[in-house]
């Protein structure tokens, strides 16, 4: 279960930038999902929202509230960037150095990067300098990063973009064993069929605003309005 602590409501929630509103008014409670999948066309918004939910993106106005202090909400967070950024140190470096800020001692901090490495199926590359990894590989070490220090919540940003089918498989893996050990996932997607895998609620975005939400399998199966029947054909939608 996740800990219906982490959970958050949007009041009225409007982000404005250079005068254009690209989100808003939104309002929603992200309810007791373990898996949140967030669709919708580009520009839709669904990167601003997430950073609205992790706190990392300025709000014109309206109200975002997580049932903890914000500081204690932000603490159980982790966020992994469409692009993740690296340090462009080893492979073990980088799976320690959230352990490190956290500071958790020496030994703790090795079993656990052990662990992680083998989760992530990079243990042979521990002292690989993370630049070199493959856009796959990469994916997986910034995944890793992230659930070593064990989130409550987890925000990942199209963490399957551009990888081919295997490394897809292993990242839905790991995701599902980290739902099924206690953190909520809120995650983009452009893939439907990833969307239809992992999720057990959907928000599907348009224009900034949020278009149609409820459960997955209500979603899927009988979308209520006429542009995400068209978004789940693949049809293009404005
Ligand atoms: N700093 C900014 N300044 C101006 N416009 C911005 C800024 N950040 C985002 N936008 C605009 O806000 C809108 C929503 O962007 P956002 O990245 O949230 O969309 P998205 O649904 O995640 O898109 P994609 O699927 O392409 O990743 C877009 O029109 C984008 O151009």
């Amino acid at each position: 279960m996740v800990d219906p602590q982490m959970s958050a409501q949007l009041v009225d929630v409007v982000v404005k930038r250079r005068g254009k509103t690209v989100l808003g008014p939104v309002n929603l409670d992200l309810g007791a999902a373990r898996f949140t999948i967030v669709i919708g066309p580009n520009g839709a918004g669904k990167t601003t929202l997430l950073k609205v939910l992790h706190g990392v993106e300025r709000v014109s106005s309206g109200t975002v509230q997580w049932s903890v202090p914000d500081e204690q909400a932000r603490q159980a967070q982790a966020y992994v960037f469409q692009s993740p950024i690296m340090l462009r140190r080893s492979v073990r470096q980088n799976l320690a150095y959230p352990l490190e800020l956290l500071g958790t001692g020496k030994d703790e901090t090795a079993h656990r990067v052990a662990t992680w490495a083998r989760n992530i199926g990079l243990e042979d590359m521990l002292d690989t300098p993370a630049p070199r990894l493959s856009g796959g590989e990469k994916q997986k070490l910034a995944l890793g990063r992230a659930l070593i220090r064990q989130p409550k919540v987890l925000f990942l940003d199209e963490p399957c973009a551009n990888l081919d089918g295997r490394s897809t498989r292993e990242i839905e893996a790991l995701l599902t064993v980290a739902t099924k050990a206690g953190t909520r996932i809120v995650m983009t997607t452009h893939n439907i069929g990833q969307a239809m895998r992992l999720s057990e609620t959907v928000i599907f975005l348009l224009n900034g605003a949020v278009h149609e939400s409820g459960p997955a399998s209500e979603f899927f199966n009988a979308p209520c309005t006429p542009e995400a029947q068209a978004f789940l054909k693949g049809d293009i939608v404005e």
